[in-house]
């Protein structure tokens, strides 16, 4: 079954204006509606439409929502599936509103109604069912937050700074040392979450007073136990934190370490869901913590995803980046399993124990959390303190055997020592178990040799049960032993956190570097320095960068506002004309290749002098410049036209980019122009394309993923070195590279959307 995706739009909040998302219907029945639509933000009279299972809009209530598309999931939970809910979407548009809820019974959300329906069916078993039913919950709360795993049952003072380790497990990825706790009502529950959630990093971000800083994820195990057999299932309800555009939030340091790694998980999130839509033979989900707990397409779960949506303008390339992943997701087919029951009776269990056919079986682990279904024999444990679970359970032939099982049956609270057949749990007298096992018993018939082994068998699994870590919370590990686990991770992982993160400043600050936006591109420098202490190449530009906005200061007092326009509140339209628009680049290092990021200057008077590492091309400058001066910065397109037709009297390139030339000599009929005339949205154009980001240049009008591809790559061919990297100067200079015409210019040039 493919994933559900439904998509919800919040209520327009006070000091939102300009809605531009509205909802649909393809069917007849317009009260169900299951299209959103939303402008194209390159051409407003273009409406792009999405289609989903459900769209809610924003009259919609938190009980219509779950009713809906939650509470159906429950039979089958019951049943023995495993359920995964998630909530998706930029930061500030609802997802904790839609998971969590308020406080109020109106306001709760899906999670708190998820319990309340759970323990409701529970009853409603208990009371209407002919056997004896039992039905016992436990649930795990934890955090990933800044790519680490913290039990939020842990208070924050209490947690190791190096998170929980994951472990694999099949098909599902296991949080290890993850406690689980028994909750017998609804009440319960409550408390716990309430008490965890305390736990939760939340923070205050422009966007949001409340922004959840990490993805958390809620285990809830079902172990229902009907007559003779018992199924575990799990449900996980999952908390996403938004993907945020740090020029909007306002972060600062700790906020931008914790966006960083935020983005990154979202962003690995989407580059799997389009490695499994285009059935890639690798899917890129071992690349962060999220996608490998949530483990979308393979979890054998009944899936469904809530989109959530903020309904206004200034969320525009936000919704529209939310709506494509969710496009595609809704794409990925799930194959959902049933989670097998045991039988206390299970007579085929007997022949694993008889003569010497035994088959090896796979390790298989015990040590599980809430993502791990394995089977369970009745009688749940209930006291405190049993043995703790082994890591690892071995089925073997011949000695091993008989080790592993005396280590599973020796502490078994059901062991019977009177028992004829107790030698199954004495290796030393189960050497041969052919030989016990058929040797005449002259007062024992067949049949109740057999049903003592079925006894027995029962008890070993009841036993284990017992051993397992679903109600007794895992033993702590030592603060240095989860470090060294972490590092061992890492290595395994083939990343080291720390460089990881100081790169990803590093990127963002040569981004901005990019756009001419000097003081983000200083902020980014000095939060990469903790990461790169005692490297003089870094605090040479840091030193370099200051200077320069220390210089520029009286500049930008005498030129007035419109003149930095890099870093202005993205409501004002003037910084459309000359800075990347949040919506147009937000994604922070996505797909940007790092070491090709940086555009450099051939001319050492251009007006942005960045020491001998850093540089913006100075096409950005000359924009810069360009506006600061014009009367008509905030002209529209039809003024750019006027304004462009003057240029085209043709322009020699000055050398500064050494590109392949096109087989064809064709004398470029496109547009040319001197960098000192170039109109707001030629430089835009350059500026993206200089940019390098991939996904930037493929929403440019005629430019798909391929064409981007051969942009970004003949730029990089026409790099001498890393440290002197091309920098495309005019159309002319653009119309001659590998892959793009005249036409190709031109189209992309009129594609652009300026204020
Ligand atoms: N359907 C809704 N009805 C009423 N208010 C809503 C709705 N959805 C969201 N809100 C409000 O919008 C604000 C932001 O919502 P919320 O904190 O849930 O966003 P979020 O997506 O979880 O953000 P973040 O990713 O930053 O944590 C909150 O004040 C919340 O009450």
């Amino acid at each position: 079954m493919a994933i559900r995706v439904v998509a919800r739009i919040r209520p327009q909040q006070q000091n939102e204006l300009d809605v531009i998302v509205s909802t649909a219907s393809s069917n007849d029945d317009s009260s169900h509606p299951n299209q959103v639509k939303i402008p194209n933000p390159r051409n407003e009279g273009e409406t792009f439409t999405f289609q989903f299972n459900t769209v809610y809009d924003h009259f919609t209530t938190q009980q219509q929502l779950f009713d809906n598309e939650v509470a159906p999931t429950i039979k089958h939970l019951f049943g023995g599936f495993d359920v995964a809910i998630f909530a998706y979407g930029s930061t500030g548009t609802g997802k904790t509103h839609t998971m969590r809820g308020g406080k109020s019974l109106a306001e709760r959300g899906v999670i708190p109604r998820l319990l309340s329906g759970i323990y409701r069916r529970a009853r409603k078993f208990a009371k209407e069912s002919v056997v004896e039913i039992s039905v016992k919950i436990s649930i795990s709360y934890y955090e990933i937050y800044n790519s680490k795993v913290y039990d939020l049952f842990e208070a924050p003072d209490k947690r190791s700074l190096a998170g929980l380790p994951l472990r694999d497990n099949g098909t599902k990825t296991v949080v290890v040392g993850l406690t689980e706790r028994p909750c017998e009502s609804l009440k319960d529950f409550e408390k716990l979450y309430d008490q965890a959630n305390m736990n939760r990093s939340t923070s205050a971000t422009k966007l949001n007073a409340v922004s959840s800083r990490s993805h958390a994820i809620l285990g809830i195990k079902l172990a229902v136990t009907t007559g003779d057999q018992i199924r575990i299932s799990t449900a996980s309800a999952i908390d996403l934190a938004g993907s945020e555009d740090n020029r909007r939030t306002g972060n600062q340091k700790e906020r931008m370490v914790e966006s960083a790694s935020i983005n990154k998980s979202l962003f690995t999130l989407a580059k799997c869901v389009e490695a499994i839509g285009r059935q890639d033979v690798r899917i890129p989900i071992r690349d962060s913590k999220m996608t490998r707990i949530l483990n979308l397409g393979q979890n054998h779960s009944l899936t469904v995803m809530i989109l959530n949506l903020a309904p206004v303008r200034t969320y525009h390339q936000d919704t529209l980046s939310s709506l494509n992943f969710a496009n595609r997701t809704k794409k990925i087919e799930v194959r959902e399993t049933e989670n097998e029951p045991v039988f206390k009776g299970c007579a085929r269990a007997i022949p694993t124990f008889r003569g010497t056919s035994i088959q090896r079986q796979p390790l298989r682990p015990l040590a599980t959390s809430l993502h791990n279904s394995t089977i369970h024999a009745s009688n749940p444990p209930n006291k405190q303190g049993d043995r703790l679970a082994k890591a690892f359970s071995v089925y073997s032939d011949g000695a091993r055997l008989s080790n592993a099982r005396m280590a599973t049956v020796r502490h078994s609270p059901l062991k019977r020592p009177s028992d004829p057949f107790s030698s199954i749990s004495r290796p030393n007298k189960r050497r041969s178990p052919n030989r016990m096992l058929f040797r005449p018993q002259p007062t024992i018939s067949k049949e109740v040799i057999e049903k003592i082994i079925e006894g027995k068998v029962t008890d070993i699994l009841a036993a284990r049960a017992l051993d397992q870590p679903s109600i007794v919370p895992q033993p702590k590990i030592s603060e240095e032993v989860q470090k060294r686990l972490e590092l061992l991770e890492q290595k395994i992982d083939g990343k080291d956190g720390g460089r990881e993160q100081g790169l990803t400043f590093l990127l963002m600050a040569k981004q901005h570097a990019v756009r001419g936006e000097d003081t983000s591109a200083l902020r980014m420098y000095t939060l990469a320095k903790d990461f790169f202490r005692d490297n003089e190449k870094l605090d040479s530009k840091i030193d370099k960068l200051r200077e320069k906005i220390q210089q520029r200061k009286p500049e930008k007092r005498q030129r007035g506002p419109v003149a930095d326009t890099s870093e202005l509140d993205p409501n004002n339209n003037n910084r459309q004309l000359v800075s990347s628009d949040y919506g147009t680049d937000k994604t922070p290092p996505l797909g940007y290749r790092p070491s090709r990021s940086v555009t450099r200057p051939k001319d050492k008077d251009s007006c942005v002098q960045d020491g001998q590492a850093d540089a913006r091309p100075f096409i950005l400058c000359s924009t810069l410049d360009t506006i600061a001066k014009s009367p008509t910065a905030k002209q529209d397109d039809s003024d750019y036209e006027a304004e462009v037709h003057d240029e085209e009297a043709g322009h020699e390139s000055d050398g500064g980019l050494h590109y392949k030339a096109k087989s064809k000599k064709k004398e470029p009929r496109c547009r040319t122009l001197n960098d000192q005339v170039q109109t707001p949205r030629t430089s835009r154009l350059l500026e993206i394309v200089n940019a390098r980001n991939l996904n930037q240049i493929r929403l440019l009008r005629g430019i798909g993923a391929k064409k981007a591809e051969a942009i970004v790559e003949a730029l990089c061919g026409a790099d001498e070195g890393e440290s002197n990297e091309a920098v495309v100067k005019s159309l002319e200079e653009l119309g001659r590279l590998r892959g793009v015409g005249p036409k190709t210019v031109e189209n992309m040039r009129m594609g652009l959307q300026m204020a």
